[in-house]
């Protein structure tokens, strides 16, 4: 039967990237989805914000919400030190397993946890199951109807602590309006708007970055 998207993305990758190149890895993915098939990564002009987020943070424990092919958790992973690690959270199981093979060919596999499973299902597991006391930094990047639910069910489980950096994608396009209400008016949490472009096109977008005050 005919090929995904998906897997041609990782195809083109696993052809032109050099295994163990994390960044080989990002500008292949780049290459190919400006030029040859749209995809809903993150992309290099809103990555480049997700990098220097990251890197101020410098994260121990990192989650990402909606892995997708894997692009933005190869972006993170290749920023972390030495013994921090991602956990990524995917529940399309064959998005989840182009991203297996997207992150293992990247050579990021030790510092990255792919975790097969609904975000509302796994978000209450992270401290029991996954061993996470918690969360220094979370990329919001599934659907944009569950950033709210899932901000506040993050709360809920004490995963967040004074200074935990949540930085949500797609803020204009397709756009999360009713959680861009809900953080914005939230004292508990102080924003910051980035704008930018929808990745590889002309047209606005924008990132929200919200520091957890405690
Ligand atoms: C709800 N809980 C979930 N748990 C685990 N994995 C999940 C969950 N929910 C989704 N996933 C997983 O997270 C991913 C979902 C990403 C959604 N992203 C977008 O829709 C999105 C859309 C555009 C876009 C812009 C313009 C246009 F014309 C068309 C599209 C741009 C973007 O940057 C996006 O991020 C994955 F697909 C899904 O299985
Ligand atoms: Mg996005």
């Amino acid at each position: 039967m005919n090929q995904s998207k998906e897997q041609r993305i990782l195809n083109f990758v696993l052809q032109n990237a050099v295994r163990g190149d994390p960044c080989s890895v990002i500008d292949a993915i780049d290459t190919y989805c400006s030029q040859k098939e749209w995809a809903m990564n993150v992309g290099n002009e809103k990555g480049l914000i997700l990098d220097k987020t990251v890197e101020e943070i410098n994260p121990s424990v990192a989650l990402e919400l909606g892995t997708y092919c894997g692009y933005s958790a190869v972006r993170i992973a290749r920023l972390l030190k030495a013994g921090a690690r991602l956990l990524t959270v995917e529940f399309n199981p064959e998005f989840a397993a182009i991203a297996k093979q997207m992150i293992e060919f990247a050579g990021v596999q030790d510092k990255v946890t792919l975790i097969e499973g609904p975000s509302e299902e796994i978000i209450p597991q992270l401290k029991k199951k996954y061993e996470v006391d918690t969360l220094d930094f979370v990329f919001v990047d599934h659907w944009k109807d569950r950033y709210t639910p899932d901000t506040i069910l993050l709360q809920e489980c004490s995963l967040l602590r004074k200074g935990s950096v949540l930085l949500a994608d797609n803020i204009i396009v397709p756009g999360a309006p009713e959680f861009v209400n809900y953080i914005r008016n939230n004292p508990r949490f102080q924003c910051t708007n980035y704008p930018s472009h929808l990745e590889y096109m002309k047209v606005q977008d924008a990132m929200e970055k919200a520091v957890f005050l405690g």
